[in-house]
């Protein structure tokens, strides 16, 4: 019995878009998803109880952070991370090998792991496909990635064939290493850059490998829009139906909706939770600077639209008030509040799906929010 099963509910006449529902040890969820970001466990500022309220079934967490702080050691001596966080619905963990890329200066990879520094304390560390399954099999994620490289934008063709081909074998390594495939989804990512031929090598080496879920790594790492909507155009229809497909690290909401015509069925970013403490909301009618001084008398909530805690009980003018003097209710309720939005936007993406109407949605959803803008 593997830990995580999908079901294709239905696919939008309208577009690619697919319908669906993944259930994980710790509950199930409809998609397209979006999952808000806890990387030390804990979505920054919301309680579990709060993230429940605003809708969010799935959060992700990451690897590389809670290896360092506070150790997987203290976690699974808590029971794992859902205990640990008292969070008791569904956890993705990320594999620790975009962190080293991202986070750390002095990387060097090789074909047993990536030796890199400590972005804390600079100490020289090491991680293996071995090792970031032994740390998420210690976390206790019900969804984990495989470790793989992420590499940057752009890439010469041959590097990202070298890498991709050091991908797929790190997967099949990362298989081998997985202590607990009854209770954690190990999902494969996909790899490639912008070069088709080598986004079917990648799936293909890990079609053969036969993950219960596929992740589309290698984007929104810098590249324009329409390049990642291309990759995506050709790359999807390479996954098998019957499986999850989880973009990773996007994203802004046009994306997310652009994401799931393409076939995409899980997201996650930082973006809402990352804005939010400065004080940049995301509305119906586009982004929107609360402390800007045209709010200190606005009375009104963020979005005239919105029925979140935030905008059924408070208005820009406290909201402004609250971030101008660092009080820390205020970051509190801006992410609320953009965290409800995306849940709230993937929810009518799913109904716009059921009702084969999304590309009708979209037209309506970017004119309003301002994406189409020249
Ligand atoms: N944008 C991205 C965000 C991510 N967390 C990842 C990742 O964890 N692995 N591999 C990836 O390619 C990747 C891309
Ligand atoms: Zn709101």
């Amino acid at each position: 019995m593997t830990a995580i099963k999908y079901e294709l509910i239905k696919t939008c006449k309208q577009t690619g878009a697919r319908l669906g529902r993944v259930t994980t040890p710790h509950g199930s969820f409809e998609t397209p998803v979006f999952m808000p970001v806890g990387t030390l466990a804990t979505v920054k500022t919301m309680a579990p109880e709060e993230l429940k309220d605003l809708g969010a079934n799935i959060i992700l967490s990451n690897t590389y952070h809670l290896w360092l702080r506070p150790g997987e050691d203290i976690v699974e001596e808590a029971g794992g991370l859902h205990q640990f966080m008292n969070w008791d619905g569904s956890i993705l963990t990320d594999s620790g090998g975009f962190q080293v890329f991202s986070l750390s200066d002095m990387r060097k990879i090789e074909e047993e792991g990536v030796h890199f520094r400590n972005h804390l304390s600079g100490e020289k560390l090491f991680l293996s496909p071995e090792g970031a399954m032994q740390i998420q099999n210690s976390l206790g994620s019900d969804i984990m990635m495989a470790f793989d490289e992420c590499p940057p934008y752009p890439a010469t063709y041959d590097y990202m064939k070298s890498s991709v081909e050091r991908t797929s074998r790190w997967a099949e390594r990362c298989l081998e290493a997985h202590q607990k495939p009854e209770q954690q989804g190990l999902f494969g990512i996909v790899q490639g850059g912008e070069y088709e031929e080598l986004r079917k090598q990648s799936a293909q080496d890990l079609l053969s490998l036969d993950f219960p879920g596929y992740a589309i790594g290698g984007l929104s790492v810098g590249e324009p829009k329409d390049v990642m909507n291309r990759v995506l155009e050709f790359t999807t229809p390479l996954l098998p139906n019957e499986k999850p497909r989880y973009l990773m690290g996007v994203g802004s909401p046009d994306s997310l909706v652009d994401g799931a015509i393409r076939g995409v069925d899980m997201f996650d970013c930082v973006l809402p939770t990352r804005i939010a403490r400065n004080g940049t909301c995301m509305t119906s009618n586009g982004r929107l600077v609360v402390r800007n001084a045209k709010y200190a008398r606005d009375f009104t909530p963020l979005d005239e639209n919105c029925d979140c805690y935030t905008c059924r009980n408070y208005t820009k003018a406290y909201i402004r008030h609250l971030i101008k003097t660092n009080e820390t209710l205020g970051i509190r309720l801006t992410t609320y509040h953009n965290l409800y939005f995306l849940v709230k936007l993937m929810s009518d993406v799913r109904e716009a799906i059921r009702e084969d109407r999304l590309g009708d949605f979209r037209d309506q959803f970017f004119d309003q929010y301002g994406f189409n803008k020249p």
